[in-house]
Formats: C-alpha cells, sequence, structure tokens
C-alpha cells in the first residue's frame, strides 16, 4: 500500500468490543454536579482528555478552541459568585412550584470539583476568510462545541465525571477569565473523580424534563416531510433498548 493510500485507508478494522465500549461511553456519560471527589485529576489522564479535545474535527481545520485550566479557588469563588447572581435571575424566570423544583436542582459543581476548564472559541484564529466558514460564521463555534463533546465522552471513558455550567453571564466570565474581545467563552465544565454516575439524566431523574422519544424527531425529505415506518419501529425498538441497557 502506498504511504497516500495508508493514510487515506488509516486503521478502521475497530473490534466489536470497541464498538461496545464507543456505545457504553456514549449511554453512560452523564452531566455531573453533585458527586465530585476532592482528588486532583492526574496530569497524564488530563492529558490524554485534553488530546481527545483536540482532535475534535472543527470547520476548515481551525482548531479554534482554547482550554483555560481553572485551578484556583480564587479565581473558581469569583466564578461562582457570578453563577450565584445569574442563578437567581433564572430562578425569576419560573412561577410558583416550578421556580420551587428550579430552586432545588443542583446545577453547578465550581468549588466541589478539583478542577475548572473553560473551552473558548478564538473566533479569529486563522483571519477572516475560513474554509467552510463564509456563508455560516456560527460554524467556529459548533466546532468548538465538538471539542467539548469529546472532552466529556473521554472524561467518561477515563471514568472522570464533567458538568457544564452555562447559567453564568458571559461578559462577567470574559472579565473573570481575561479573554481577549474576539474569544468566546463556549463551556465551562467542572471535571473530576465522582463517587457515582446517576443512570439517566439527573432533570429526568428529578422531574425536570423527559427524554423525547427519537420517532418524533425524525422525518423525511423536510420539516414536514412524513415517516419512514419501519424505520420508525426500529428507532423505538433502539430506544426502548438504550433505556434498558440493553442497546449493546
Ligand atoms: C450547552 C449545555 C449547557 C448546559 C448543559 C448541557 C449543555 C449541552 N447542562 C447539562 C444538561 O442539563 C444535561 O446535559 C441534560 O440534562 C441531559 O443530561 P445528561 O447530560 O445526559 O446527564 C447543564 N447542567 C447544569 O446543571 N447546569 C448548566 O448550566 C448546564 N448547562
Amino acid at each position: 500500500m502506498t504511504e497516500q493510500a495508508a493514510a487515506i485507508q488509516g486503521d478502521d478494522a475497530l473490534t466489536e468490543a470497541d464498538r461496545q465500549g464507543l456505545y457504553r461511553v456514549l449511554l453512560s456519560r452523564r452531566d455531573v454536579r453533585g458527586q465530585f471527589m476532592p482528588d486532583p485529576v492526574p496530569d497524564d489522564v488530563l492529558a490524554r482528555i485534553l488530546t481527545a479535545a483536540h482532535y475534535a474535527p472543527s470547520v476548515g481545520f481551525m482548531q479554534p478552541w482554547n482550554f483555560i485550566l481553572v485551578r484556583s479557588p480564587e479565581v473558581r469563588g469569583r466564578v461562582k459568585a457570578a453563577f450565584q447572581q445569574a442563578n437567581d435571575e433564572a430562578a425569576a424566570m419560573f412561577d410558583g412550584e416550578r421556580q420551587a423544583v428550579y430552586r432545588s436542582l443542583k446545577l453547578e459543581g465550581i468549588m466541589d470539583a478539583p478542577l475548572n476548564i473553560c473551552v473558548t472559541c478564538d473566533r479569529d484564529r486563522v483571519g477572516p476568510v475560513v474554509l467552510g466558514r463564509t456563508h455560516i460564521p456560527t460554524m467556529d463555534l459548533y466546532s468548538t462545541v465538538c471539542a467539548v463533546e469529546n472532552l466529556w465522552l473521554a472524561a467518561r471513558a477515563e471514568g472522570l465525571g464533567l458538568g457544564w455550567v452555562s447559567i453564568i453571564s458571559e461578559p462577567a466570565l470574559k472579565e473573570i477569565l481575561g479573554l481577549p474581545e474576539r474569544v468566546v467563552p463556549v463551556a465551562y465544565l467542572c471535571l473530576g473523580k465522582v463517587s457515582h454516575f446517576y443512570a439517566k439524566p439527573e432533570l429526568a431523574a428529578k422531574g425536570w424534563r423527559r427524554r423525547l422519544d427519537l420517532t418524533d424527531l425524525v422525518c423525511l425529505d423536510g420539516w414536514d416531510g412524513p415517516k419512514d415506518g419501519a424505520l420508525a419501529r426500529e428507532l423505538a425498538r433502539a430506544q426502548d433498548a438504550a433505556e434498558d441497557g440493553t442497546l449493546i
């Protein structure tokens, strides 16, 4: 095989164990807010997780991300205060019992997790013209979210919990972390060892919202398009299997 053919073909021979492992990670990944342990994240593990994030796809191979590791209790305290202010504002958007449920939810682990990571998007990393971004300028932000998902899945594969905190004013976060104007704080993440993972999303377990039926979200050839009946039955079967842990 020529070098070029080898580069194109790569090693695509995933084993059955690889396939099952990947689905296991995907389905057991959780947003973690409250089960963090104080143990520091070892550097070798952190390096693997950040490498997984860095190998995410990105528009025009732009790689617009940076990873700010927030260990300082002082900086984390400022982020926590920004969360608390935003969270009070968010709670006020709900009425009555819904507000009481909202206030009972734990929605961050900023001080509990041993490490926080802010994943940012440098909107000007390669100048104004980016292959693939010309007509949809937000593609660099979407690319950064791909890196966040890689990071999240790699953390789960390493047995670490991760929680995304978005209840923070963006200007406040930029100011605390000293981000330049052109840099967007896409995700503020809390990472660490956890005592346990929930089997289901916490928001579902606590009655906030249930997972939608996938069959209602898949249609053919346009927004109002019809459903493929045979596929719909498979989708329902696969989702039931995912729910009862028998998908793989
Ligand atoms: C962009 C974005 C932003 C947030 C979240 C996620 C994402 C993708 N989630 C986590 C979210 O609530 C969670 O993913 C869903 O409830 C589904 O649960 P699992 O992630 O499957 O455990 C989240 N959770 C939380 O407690 N506080 C938050 O501020 C946020 N913000």
